[in-house]
């Protein structure tokens, strides 16, 4: 795998961290997320082949043993808001000084600078700050967040992971670590570089909801079918979108023009008469196979068994029978090859993991009895 050899060390987080290490985890990476001690339950279900450590921080050998972990890492990626790691003697100065070929990952909201930089904050307050959620949201609503999907996973975790793999390339030619500063709401900006930069043909010159790539326009939308589900219409291209006039059984000569923005409203209420009159699995009929570019809206329940998503095995199942999407992209020599196991505990590892950093069983016995570790091994057992 692209990533074997690389070690880890994930500081516990909300989720886009934890997408990040999974992301690492997934292409070959040791990852040793680092957990709290007396924590009922992990709330990390993004840990995908990943070892559990606990390790009480607020306890000085808890901390000697991070930072042991970080010195003999190759990244460490941490998710706390500006100045918690430097509170704790662990900031990448201290860090870096020692390691020199360490890379220090820093994933927040609002970057390591900025008057926000130490200000709480989740997804929906990230997006707003990166312009992005202004132009979210159907005409004459309100600004509509599409899940935490854009910030924390895409702008946050997914750059994140692309700023480690860069680093530990460019580590390969300089022998250098270095420190990334990754700011969701950066990432998120940087994702909608299309957006901005599409201004210049005027892609977004109308209000939110009201463009062609926001619902704005008739050929580019959902329409719900009989069976109360939806088909996605993204008609763009003259070519395709007569394909998909055909295929709904209308004469273009009908029907206004396709770009004739004032006409979209009226084009809209015809395709949502249309679509109305047949179910869901009926309109895929028609459209499979043509270029028409409206496919069924399916539901997370669907995707594995849609056949073009089985015949790819783009969903895998784990043993515990949960069915989560596969890693892409998919390389053809190195891929990802993600564990099928359960999920770690917290603390599974701790012994596991102290031992290969090279404790000695007599030391990792003073640490457990002293409540700086915690290890969870039988719990793992049962
Ligand atoms: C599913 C829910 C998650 C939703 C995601 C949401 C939409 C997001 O947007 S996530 C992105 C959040 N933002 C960031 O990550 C940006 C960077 N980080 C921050 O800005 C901050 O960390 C923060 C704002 C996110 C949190 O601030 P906080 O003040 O809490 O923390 P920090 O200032 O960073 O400091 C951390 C302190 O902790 C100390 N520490 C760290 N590790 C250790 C350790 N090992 N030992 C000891 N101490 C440690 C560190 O030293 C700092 O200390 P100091 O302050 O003294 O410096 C989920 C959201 C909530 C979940 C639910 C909830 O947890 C309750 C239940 C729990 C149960 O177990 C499971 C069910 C829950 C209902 C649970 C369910 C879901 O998981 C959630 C709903």
């Amino acid at each position: 795998m692209a990533l074997a050899g690389v070690r880890v060390i994930e500081l516990a987080g909300l989720a886009p961290a934890p997408f990040c290490g999974m992301i690492l985890s997934d292409f070959g990476a040791k990852v040793i997320r680092v957990d709290r001690t007396k924590v009922a339950m992990a709330v990390d279900t993004l840990a995908r082949g990943k070892q559990s450590v606990a390790l009480n921080l607020k306890n000085p050998e808890g901390l000697a043993v991070l930072k042991r972990l970080c010195l003999q890492s190759d990244v460490v990626l941490e998710p706390f808001r500006k100045g918690v790691m430097e509170k704790l003697g662990l900031g990448p100065e201290e860090l870096l000084k020692e390691n020199p070929r360490l890379i220090y990952a820093r994933l927040t909201g609002y970057g390591q600078s900025g008057s926000y930089a130490k200000a709480a904050g989740h997804d929906i307050n990230y997006l707003a700050m990166s312009g992005l959620l202004s132009m979210l949201g159907r005409s004459s609503d309100k600004p509509y967040a599409p899940l935490n999907l854009v910030a924390d996973f895409a702008g946050g975790g997914l750059t994140c992971a692309l700023g480690i793999v860069l680093a530990l390339l460019e580590r390969s030619k300089s022998g250098q670590g270095q420190i990334i500063d990754a700011s969701m709401v950066e990432g998120a900006a940087y994702v909608g570089s299309f957006m901005w930069k599409s201004r210049s043909i005027g892609l977004w010159n109308r209000p939110r909801g009201e463009n062609m790539l926001d619902s704005g326009a008739p050929f580019y939308d959902t329409y719900r079918t009989a069976d109360g589900k939806y088909m996605a219409v993204g008609a763009i291209e003259p070519q395709f979108y007569d394909q998909f006039i055909q295929g709904l059984g209308l004469d273009a000569a009908d029907l206004p023009a396709q770009m004739s923005v004032s006409d979209w409203p009226q084009l809209k209420q015809t395709f949502t008469r249309e679509f109305a009159k047949r179910t869901q699995a009926e309109w895929s009929r028609v459209f499979d196979g043509t270029d028409a570019c409206v496919t069924p809206v399916l539901s997370l329940e669907e995707v594995a068994s849609h056949p073009h998503n089985q015949e790819r095995g783009s969903f895998l199942r784990n043993t515990q029978g949960e069915l989560s999407p596969r890693p892409a992209p998919v390389l053809s020599r190195a891929p990802a090859e993600p564990r099928l196991s359960r999920d770690p505990f917290i603390g599974e590892h701790t012994r596991a993991v102290l031992r290969e950093f090279g404790f000695q069983e007599d030391q990792i016995e003073k640490l457990l009895i002293g409540g700086a570790v915690e290890c969870n091994e039988a719990k793992a057992r049962l």
